[in-house]
């Protein structure tokens, strides 16, 4: 199980992020105080609106920055006493990744599991599987130049996953993709849970969190207002209905 505490993330604000947010601060606090516990077998929803921290909160997850306070325990440990074990646990799809233009989707895979010390038998047949469920095999020796957005966004879950992690995070999925390939990912994710795999995604979007979290985490302005099971989080109300309704009430509150 991960366990997540307390996390608090401050940034320094540039000249230019001060002019966009028209403000004089210095410090911009992107996760003032998230918890939430996400377990094997489960797909774990974080919903939030733009700028609610929920990328912030992945990339602490992630490992890829760390938190200022709170911490991150795997089975109740600590990640930060043996961080490259940990990452051997997780595949993280970031939807800031950018994929060179010159690479192949062929090259990117096997790249990738080499990194991660998978044997080259296992990687090929990994290899094949995954390309072929996303489509990706009649294209593996096309550059990524020449691919649509959302071949693009299948070989980047694809390569994020290459080490068979048994804790999926991906930072909103199925942004920009179409139907087809939402379908594809989306059911991807339902194959996963099946195998027992725990998984974090993360979205603005009411109707995939509906559609296929077993429980939910609402961020509102850095902070976790809830972790909870779907229906005890919708409480009877469409999910969308109950987010705001807490939302109203967390501003209500910063209004006091
Ligand atoms: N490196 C950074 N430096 C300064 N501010 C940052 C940095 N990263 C994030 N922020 C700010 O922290 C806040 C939370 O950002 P974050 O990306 O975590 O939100 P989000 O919920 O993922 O939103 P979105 O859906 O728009 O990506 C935002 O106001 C963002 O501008």
């Amino acid at each position: 199980m991960l366990e997540v505490k307390g996390l608090k993330k401050t940034f320094k604000m540039s000249k230019k992020q001060q002019k966009i947010e028209k403000t004089k601060e210095k410090i911009k606090v992107a996760v003032a105080d998230v918890s939430f516990d996400a377990r094997p077998g489960e797909i774990l929803g974080i919903l939030g609106a733009n700028g609610a921290g929920k990328t912030t909160t992945l990339r602490i997850l992630a490992s890829v920055i760390k938190a200022d306070e709170g911490q991150v325990c795997l089975d109740g440990a600590d990640i930060t006493g043996n961080l490259m074990d940990y990452r051997r646990h997780i595949g993280f799809l970031t939807s800031e990744l950018k994929l060179e233009d010159y690479f192949t989707p062929n090259y990117l895979f096997d790249y990738f599991s080499k990194l991660y010390g998978v044997g080259e038998e296992q990687a090929a047949q990994r290899k094949k599987e995954l390309f072929e469920k996303f489509g990706i095999d009649k294209f593996a020796e096309v550059k990524v130049a020449d691919m649509s957005t959302g071949m693009k966004q299948k070989i980047s879950l694809v390569i994020s996953i290459v080490h068979n992690p048994d804790i999926i995070i991906f930072d909103e999925p199925t942004n920009g993709l179409d139907v087809i390939t939402e379908r594809i990912v989306v059911n991807f994710l339902k194959e996963l849970r099946e195998q027992g795999k725990c998984i974090i995604i993360s979205s603005h979007i009411f109707s995939l969190i509906e559609k296929i979290c077993d429980r939910v985490v609402i961020i509102i302005r850095g902070k976790s207002v809830c972790c909870d099971t779907l229906e005890n989080v919708m409480a009877g109300q469409p999910l969308e209905d109950r987010f705001f309704e807490l939302y109203e009430n967390m501003e209500g509150k910063a209004d006091e």
